[in-house]
């Protein structure tokens, strides 16, 4: 259920009543800490215990040693089945929280309040919750939906803007893989800012929830959602474990041009579409400098990618601007003509 919540959050306190939770934790970082709870807390409207559990922000910590921490929190304060998490974050917040919510004793409910663009228009949706684990992106995780996905959207106020920035590389996405007119209408905001984007948000939780609702264990459709990930995921990994992160969503935009240059290589693209699409992209985002690594070494990670069948590693491509095909296998010649061709584009 993914829903608008009014500046009073009573669609949260309706959710809470429903559910009838034993105990509330509420996970924040230090940032939702800082400027999403103080607005929660107001309206938040229960007689259930609740208690705030704050982790440290960051991709560096949505690992392991985390996730145990949040268990033995939950454990020392005998959270039981009828537990409610709420998690109060971005994507790393509500992918940590969701993992841990539903592998705590089989699980426990959880409801997402994404706070970030990123979390608002791709992570909280779908029901993909996880950690990385050695630097491998979200190899360890589960399939498990929140009861409700509740988004406010004045929570991106206080959002950086590169942060900002890195969820519209997600929203981009969502118009290459399905919506030809939600693509034009966000290269066309006059900037990359909350007023000019939140007109959008809507639009690309639908697509997201559209494709998750046909395909909910990607077994097939859902891999769509992957485009630009094959790659990105790739050299987001190779940063991780250099402890140079770089945000998801510019990783995505590095993907999505290298994988829209390779569907012009397999023909699955016209050239000036595919020019067109890697220039609105390049003017958006930084170019992110891969010359230190080796196309082997980036090629290895993408042979851990979770698309893969039969140790083919298999692309999600689109074939035209709103379209997309999944289990796409190109020769390694292809892989690195494309990283050959990222890495001399320079900036
Ligand atoms: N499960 C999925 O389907 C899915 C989809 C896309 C991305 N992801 C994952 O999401 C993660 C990236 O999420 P993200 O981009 O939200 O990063 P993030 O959760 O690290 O948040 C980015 C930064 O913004 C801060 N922040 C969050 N909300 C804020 C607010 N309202 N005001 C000020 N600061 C705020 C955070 O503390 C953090 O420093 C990656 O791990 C990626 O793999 C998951
Ligand atoms: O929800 C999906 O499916 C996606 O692929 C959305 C992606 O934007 C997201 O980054 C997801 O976490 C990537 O999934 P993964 O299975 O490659 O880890
Ligand atoms: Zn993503």
């Amino acid at each position: 259920m993914i829903k608008e919540l009014d500046k009073d959050f009573t669609s949260l306190n309706e959710y809470i009543s429903q559910l009838n939770p034993s105990k509330i934790f509420i996970l924040v970082d230090e940032n939702t800490h800082n400027h999403c709870l103080p607005i929660l807390l107001p309206n938040l409207e229960t007689d259930a215990p609740f208690e705030v559990i704050e982790i440290e922000a960051g991709e560096e910590n949505k690992n392991i040693g985390t996730a145990t921490q949040l268990w033995e929190i939950f454990s020392e304060m005998e959270a039981d089945r009828k537990s409610l998490l709420i998690n109060l974050g971005g994507g790393v917040v509500t992918d940590l929280g969701g993992f841990v919510a539903s592998t705590y004793k089989r699980g426990i409910r959880f409801i997402n309040l994404p706070t970030t663009l990123l979390a608002m228009c791709d992570a909280s949706i779908g029901g993909k919750t996880g950690i990385d684990h050695q630097y491998l992106k979200n190899v360890i995780g589960t399939f498990a939906l929140p009861e409700a996905i509740l988004f406010y959207p004045k929570f991106l106020d206080t959002l950086k803007f590169e942060e900002l920035r890195s969820g519209f590389a997600e929203m981009l996405k969502h118009g290459l893989i399905a919506d030809e007119k939600h693509w034009n209408d966000l290269i066309s905001v006059e900037k990359i800012a909350p007023q000019f984007i939140e007109p959008f948000i809507q639009r690309s939780m639908e697509i997201k929830n559209e494709v998750v609702t046909k395909d909910f264990k990607e077994e097939n459709v859902r891999k769509i959602l992957n485009f630009g990930h094959t790659i990105g995921h790739a050299v987001e990994s190779l940063f991780l474990k250099k402890g140079n992160l770089i945000p998801h969503g510019e990783a995505v935009a590095l993907g999505m041009i290298c994988e829209t240059h390779l569907a012009f290589l397999c023909g699955l693209l016209d050239v000036d579409v595919s020019s067109v699409i890697i220039s609105k992209i390049k003017r958006l985002f930084p170019y992110i400098d891969i010359s230190e690594f080796k196309n082997a070494e980036i090629m290895d990670l993408m042979f851990n990618d979770k698309k893969n069948e039969d140790g083919n590693i298999n692309f999600s491509l689109i074939n035209g601007i709103g379209s997309c095909l999944y289990d796409q296998k190109v020769n390694a010649e292809q892989i690195i003509l494309v990283l050959e061709f990222y890495k001399n584009m320079g900036d």
